[in-house]
């Protein structure tokens, strides 16, 4: 990659960070204090209510809105997939791009099911998938940086100009889908053996013990499973003195993982919700908020996934997810299936009538606080101290 791509990624990716300003507190309140008014008991409408007051403060206004939403699949492969560590071999990956472009893969269900238009990128495919003119439901775009990530077990995943341009793209394609009208963005990934990375940066950020974060993935058991948690520790011995987040990310990998964190910091820039899918997406979001913790400010919790990292992922960022189904199925299914909600929450909002037109005068009570009304809207801890990989 030429000097000038790189220094301009760079250049990107610090301008996104610096222009990420976090939520507006009083436009979450007013609309907390809007729900308080309506008809039903106060509070009856629980997490719902919160959901639209998070959307406000995101969207920086009391009428917030959500007519546009797009799902965004950041696909890759891993060269730690060839290890022995999934269910399904690499091609699958290529194989499944194809899927959600035919639209007949569950997200491109999920998505139509949902009102939102489905977009792929390829990061980084081993063997970009062939498309013809029946795979026409959903666009692929070409982003790929290289031909998937080298084994992590055996060395660095990628470089870090790399790792750097895979965030940039991340948030290109995010700032691409804002000027293209896009009011929310739901990140989901496709990449065989991504489960792997993810818990190898999920111990790495957040220093856990990689037998207690890694699962099944697409269903990996027993002897299976064991070895895929071997294979966890030796990419974390492998790189045991890496601590900087950039460093970390490039050793560790992936390609998509890398965009989504792109994708992340590029919705809190543009105040966009970034709508997280499971455990692989939420590494992304886990990664975007290691380099701009504000960027958590701009994330919603779609579903919690079975797999058991994703529930620490979450804790960490501060995250209640809106459902709880048992799914490990990724590529952005949970968080299709999340965009519902949060258009619900906001048509209450927007349509619901007040108890005041009903000549009640015990309405809204006049205690209403910001804090009390979105659990999930505080600010996550900013990442302190310098744990192992952390930086
Ligand atoms: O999103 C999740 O929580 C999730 C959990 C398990 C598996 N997946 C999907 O399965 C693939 C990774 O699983 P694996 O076993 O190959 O590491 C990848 O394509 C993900 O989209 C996704
Ligand atoms: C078939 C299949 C579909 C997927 N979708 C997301 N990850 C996946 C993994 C496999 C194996």
């Amino acid at each position: 990659m030429a000097d000038t791509d790189q220094s301009a990624d760079r250049a990107l990716i610090e301008r996104t960070i610096a222009a990420i300003e976090g939520p507006d507190h009083e436009s979450s309140a007013a609309v907390a204090r809007a729900f308080d008014g309506k008809v039903k008991p106060v509070r009856s409408l629980g997490q719902l209510e919160a959901l639209a007051a998070r959307v406000a403060g995101i969207q920086r206004t009391t009428t917030p809105r959500v007519d546009s939403p797009v799902v965004l699949v950041c696909a890759a492969d891993h060269g730690i997939a060839r290890t022995g560590v999934s269910a399904y071999p690499q091609e699958v990956t290529a194989q499944m791009l194809a899927a959600f472009a035919g639209g007949r893969a569950a997200v491109s269900i999920l998505a139509h099911q949902a009102d939102a238009q489905l977009v792929v990128a390829d990061l980084g495919v081993v063997e970009p998938p062939q498309l013809h003119p029946t795979h026409a439901y959903a666009p692929v775009l070409d982003r790929r940086v290289r031909a998937g990530t080298d084994n992590s077990a055996e060395g660095p995943a990628m470089t870090r100009a790399e790792a750097e341009q895979a965030v940039a793209t991340g948030i290109r394609l995010a700032e691409e889908l804002v000027e293209g009208g896009a009011d929310l963005i739901a990140l989901g990934e496709m990449g065989i053996g991504s489960t792997t990375t993810a818990s190898v940066l999920t111990s790495a950020i957040l220093d856990r013990d990689p037998a207690r974060v890694v699962g099944a993935g697409t269903g990996v058991e027993g002897e299976a499973l064991a070895h895929k948690v071997e294979m966890v520790d030796a990419v974390l011995a492998r790189h045991e003195d890496v601590e900087e987040p950039w460093d970390v990310l490039a050793a560790m990998g992936g390609l998509e993982i890398a965009a989504l964190a792109g994708v992340a910091l590029g919705c809190a820039a543009h105040r966009v919700p970034a709508l997280l899918d499971g455990f692989i997406s939420t590494a992304g979001a886990l990664v975007a908020w290691r380099l701009a913790p504000a960027a958590a400010d701009a994330m919603i919790a779609a579903h919690r996934s079975t797999e058991p990292g994703h529930s620490m992922q979450l804790q960490e960022l501060g995250l209640t997810p809106l459902l709880d189904l048992q799914m490990r199925l990724g590529e952005a299914s949970g968080a299709a299936l999340a965009i519902p909600l949060v258009r619900s929450s906001l048509a209450l909002l927007q349509d619901m009538g007040e108890l005041a037109d009903l000549g009640r005068d015990d309405a809204a009570p006049d205690d209403t606080a910001p804090d009390d009304v979105a659990p999930d809207a505080a600010s996550p801890a900013a990442p302190d101290g310098a744990p192992p990989h952390g930086g």
